[in-house]
């Protein structure tokens, strides 16, 4: 899907901020190997011991395309579990997120495996590519089809911290990982396979028939979900930090998963902390102005980006417009302050069909994103919040689109037979991904 670069791609080097820990850095790597094989000990052993490993501080020099990365050089974030990486490891069975339970079982299969699932990584295969790799669709033996992940060299730091938080988390709204591989020097990561792109592909019309309000609004809910559950539901909670309309993939059913935790932080066990310090990292346009100010990450940054993506689907627009006139370029100040002057019709995607009802969830909506986008973190929602409001929108849309067509039916049934079978699987029963979305351990 990265077939070009799009306007809100930005490159930004970050090696003279990352030059200040370098003297350090022997000794980092000292401390950590020797955590490294305490927590190695430990699980050979058979005894589950948290461990504490300063990974940033193992951050090697990363200089991304689209994605911001720079540090402070009080940097203190820390990951508090690690697993071995030698050979194929997968998760098949694992505990509740909230035991942090996870296990490794046997190795299910092997780099050739892998090589025959992709064919090779044969590009008729490669089915996206990011800041972290190449993404490849994959058939397993069991006819299972898989996501292969396959990393750039020299990003070991995203790819441990994309096992390391997907091997704590299983829920329906998030992408979930089957195993992962180190060979040589591959590294692999193999997860569920999402079949039918990715939020921004729908958005911009290069994938199915555009989306209707309702499938937006599901969307946004099954969003929420996902964060709130990485906020709230596992220990400690995790910071997903690139919340983004390309990470957000979409189903069959056009319910939504959210993927990619190459930049995701557990946030701190010290219930007195109230941030972390760390490097900033996600992508322009969606990063929280707090956050880049003062290098303090909390979970009300993904509120912020969500309160982002929000406003990306009700708009239709990227986050940065840099080909529009000035005055829209940014499209969160231009579509808030549409609202601010009651005109936010002005801003709703051109491809939405304009209804009462679907008005009504476009302002709605821009009013949460106000809220989530608000400077100040304490002024933002919690996720949890969100999904509720959200849910409010919801019903509200449900109530008036049946009271709309109960009208219609007792008016003119004989006249106007005709139903919109995609609006109405909107109306009735309840949806895939409604719940919060747990699965049972
Ligand atoms: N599990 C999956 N199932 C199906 N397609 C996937 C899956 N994971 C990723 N993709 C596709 O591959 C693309 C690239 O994914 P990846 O997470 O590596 O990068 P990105 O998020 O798009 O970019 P960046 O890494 O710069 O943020 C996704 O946008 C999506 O279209």
């Amino acid at each position: 899907m990265k077939k070009a670069l799009h306007p809100t791609m930005i490159r930004q080097d970050s090696s003279s901020l990352h030059d200040q820990h370098k003297p350090r850095a022997k000794n980092y790597f000292k401390v950590v190997s020797r955590k490294l094989a305490a927590v190695f000990t430990a699980l050979l052993s058979g005894k589950r011991k948290k461990g504490s490993i300063d990974v940033n501080k193992m951050q090697k020099n990363n200089t991304r395309v689209k994605r911001i990365s720079f540090s402070t050089s009080t940097d203190q974030s820390t990951v508090s579990d690690v697993r071995s990486s030698a050979g194929f490891k997968s998760f098949g069975s694992y505990g509740s997120s909230s035991s942090m339970s996870g296990h490794i079982t046997t190795p299910s299969f092997s780099f050739e495996d892998i090589c025959k699932a992709t064919v090779n990584f044969s590009p008729e295969n490669k089915i996206g590519e990011g800041g972290f790799g190449t993404v490849y669709k994959g058939r397993l033996k069991d006819g299972s089809l898989v996501a292969v992940k396959r990393a750039k060299k020299g990003l070991p730091q995203q790819f441990k911290n994309e096992i390391l938080t997907l091997s704590k988390i299983e829920h329906l709204n998030l992408v979930r990982l089957f195993g992962y591989l180190e060979h040589k020097d591959e590294q692999i990561i193999v997860v569920e396979y999402v079949g039918n792109g990715n939020l921004r592909e729908h958005l911009d019309g290069v994938r199915g028939n555009g989306l209707e309000i309702a499938e937006r609004l599901d969307i946004a809910i099954d969003v929420a979900h996902a964060i709130t559950y990485l906020h709230t539901y596992t220990d400690p909670p995790i910071i997903h930090r690139d919340i983004k309309a390309s990470n957000i993939l979409i189903t069959e059913k056009l319910r939504a998963k959210v993927a990619d935790f190459g930049f995701a932080r557990l946030a701190t066990e010290d219930p007195t902390a109230t941030h972390i310090s760390t490097q900033v990292k996600g992508t322009a346009g969606y990063v929280d102005p707090e956050y880049t100010r003062t290098y303090q990450l909390t979970d009300k940054s993904d509120v912020y980006s969500f309160g982002v993506l929000l406003v990306e689907l009700m708009t239709g627009r990227y986050p940065i417009e840099s080909k529009k006139p000035v005055k829209e370029r940014v499209t969160i100040r231009w579509a808030m302050k549409r609202l601010k002057e009651g005109e936010f019709v002005i801003a709703m995607d051109p491809k939405l069909r304009r209804s009462p009802a679907s008005n009504m969830v476009v302002e709605n909506v821009l009013k949460l994103a106000h809220q989530c986008l608000a400077p100040v973190r304490q002024s933002r929602p919690t996720m949890k919040k969100c999904v509720e409001v959200l849910w409010g929108i919801r019903k509200d849309y449900k109530d008036r689109v049946s009271s709309t067509t109960a009208a219609s039916t007792s008016h003119c049934s004989a006249n106007f037979p005709y139903r919109n079978a995609k609006s109405d699987r909107h109306l009735f029963g309840i949806q895939e991904g409604d719940s919060y979305g747990f699965i049972s351990a």
